[in-house]
């Protein structure tokens, strides 16, 4: 189970920013742009959880957070009850990561991209074998196995990238656009595993633009808007607050009615 309660993150504004435009956006105050604002949601054991938001809505800066990638301002990110928080080494072993910026290793073949984040995590021998050879079998990766990845195509990075994010069995899985860019084979390989680890309980977090995707898999949605949380609960309670059995159409009805900012 991960719990986030009232999140919040804000980074100085440069004068670069400044020059972009970003001062007419109304999270910008006191010399800083407030990416996320107040964010809470949940996710349990064997949940999927979609989290949905304009571009710039704040959901790759709460996911770096969870990920302790970046440390929160203020607000608390359990899991299992644990303050991951105050013990980001306790985050880092419980959760297991993949953004669209995590980078291979281009001169490591795939299978040894994903062994060398086994042994970090002390993974070694018959079990480091066993773990990667289910890992590769699920992900559909044996014919590039031992290609460097620097040769691979965009599909193929993907695999070996959530591979690597899950191979010490984390705790919680959280994905950052997973099937963004992706063709529709390799996005149907990252489905069928996101079912998966959800069949084992693994609570998984996925940020999507795709509500194909969120209907296909998913038991709760967050919405975050302007650095706000403004929904979070089941998928059937988004349609019933949309007012509207189309997740597309909820989507916008829940955005244009919001109150929060
Ligand atoms: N290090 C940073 N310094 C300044 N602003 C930042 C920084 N990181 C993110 N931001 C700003 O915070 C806002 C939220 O960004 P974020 O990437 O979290 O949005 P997002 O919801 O993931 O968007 P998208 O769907 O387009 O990926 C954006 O306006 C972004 O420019």
């Amino acid at each position: 189970m991960i719990e986030v309660k009232a999140l919040q993150k804000r980074f100085k504004l440069t004068k670069e920013h400044q020059q972009k435009g970003k001062s007419k956006d109304v999270r910008e105050h006191d010399g800083y742009f407030h990416s996320v604002k107040n964010v809470s949601f949940s996710c349990a054991q064997g949940e999927v959880l979609g989290l949905l938001g304009p571009s710039g809505a704040g959901k790759t800066t709460t996911l770096r957070m969870l990920s302790t990638a970046l440390k929160p301002d203020s607000g608390q990110i359990t899991i299992n009850g644990q303050d991951i928080i105050k013990k980001p080494l306790i985050g880092r072993r419980s959760i297991g990561f993949l953004s669209g910026s995590t980078g291979l290793y281009g001169r490591l073949s795939a299978r040894e991209n994903v062994e060398y984040f086994a042994k970090l995590h002390g993974l070694k021998g018959r079990e480091l074998k066993s773990r990667c050879d289910a890992l590769f079998e699920k992900l559909d990766m044996t014919e590039f196995l031992d290609k460097r990845a620097e040769h691979l195509s965009t599909g193929m990075k993907q695999k070996t990238n959530i591979a690597r994010a899950v191979v010490h069995q984390p705790d919680v899985v959280v994905l950052d656009e997973p099937t963004t860019g992706l063709d529709i084979m390799t996005t149907q390989t990252v489905i069928n595993f996101i079912r998966e680890l959800k069949s084992n309980g693994t609570p998984v977090i996925f940020s999507t633009h795709h509500l194909d995707e969120v209907a296909l898999l998913c038991d709760r949605i967050c919405v975050i808007d302007k650095g706000v949380s403004c929904f979070d609960d089941s998928v059937a309670q988004f349609k019933a607050q949309g007012k509207s059995d189309e997740l597309n159409q909820a989507f916008m009805n829940l955005l244009q009615g919001a109150a929060h900012v």
